[in-house]
């Protein structure tokens, strides 16, 4: 069965051509197009099955963020289908659910209660929120003082426990330290083994192998590829301009 299908989406952004005051009251005088039209997807289409965990690949401004937004339903797509079969937990940007002026316990309970969990599920799971997250001697600290790393802990932490399908995660491990990260990658495929769908957006490719089935690569808002995460990677990397080699968990 599958857990996600995606037919056909196409989103347009328009993109001003100069953002200074100066070139605005120019392209005004002149009568000029201030905007230009920038295809951010296009034509995409692609089906996750329950169960499996999913790579998105591709170069910065691939499309990778766009298309994740999408699927959570935060934007909506100009042209096309998206069907999610099954609860999402979206974790795409770093602090995005967390209120600033919350703390992080108020921040668990908040957002716990918005992915309807009941208030009995909420005592179940708290704990074990916390504890993922290590932040136990922060949790009654407002998260506008949380670094970006606690952010990202409690955010992952959260997408885990709230009985969702299907969790969409978009690099927002990259700002966790290394053995944070490394718990988060078993983890992921711990729920993978628990029959969980999984999407994932990483810049960071090893860990993607041991995690992912299946690997999709985004091209200029195109998908250019889709098949096992070793076939997708190996292509991806060798196309890729080499760079100095850093050091991947
Ligand atoms: N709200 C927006 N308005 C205008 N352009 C946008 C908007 N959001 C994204 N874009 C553009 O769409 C393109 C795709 O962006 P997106 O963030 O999806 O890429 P990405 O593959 O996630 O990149 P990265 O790996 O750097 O995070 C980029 O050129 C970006 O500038």
């Amino acid at each position: 069965m599958e857990a996600i299908v995606v037919e056909n989406l196409t989103k347009h952004f328009r993109k001003a051509y100069d953002k200074t005051l100066k070139g605005y009251f120019i392209s005004l005088a002149k009568r000029e197009n201030r905007y230009e039209e920038f295809v951010a997807l296009h034509n995409v289409s692609f089906s996750v099955k329950k169960g499996e965990s999913y790579a998105i690949i591709g170069k910065n401004g691939a499309g990778k963020s766009t298309l994740f937004k999408v699927l959570s339903g935060i934007i909506a797509p100009d042209q096309g289908h998206v069907q999610m079969n099954g609860k999402v937990a979206p974790l795409i940007e770093l602090g995005a659910g967390l209120s600033r002026d919350l703390t992080g316990a108020e921040n668990i309970r908040l957002n716990c209660a918005i992915f309807g969990l009941s208030r009995a599920r909420i005592r179940e799971v708290y704990d074990s929120i916390v504890e993922f997250s290590e932040l136990e001697d922060f949790i009654n600290t407002p998260v506008k003082f949380y670094s970006s790393g606690m952010k990202s802990r409690l955010g992952f932490s959260i997408a885990i426990h709230v009985d969702a399908e299907i969790i969409l995660i978009d690099e927002v491990l990259a700002v966790g330290d290394k053995d944070f990260k490394k718990k988060c990658y078993a983890k992921m495929e711990e729920l993978r083994n628990e029959g969980k769908t999984l999407v994932v957006v990483s810049h960071s490719l090893k860990p993607l192998r041991t995690i992912c089935d299946r690997a999709l690569l985004l091209e200029k808002g195109e998908v250019t590829d889709i098949g096992s995460i070793d076939e997708i990677l190996d292509k991806y990397e060798q196309e890729k301009p080499k760079k100095k080699k850093k050091k991947e968990v």
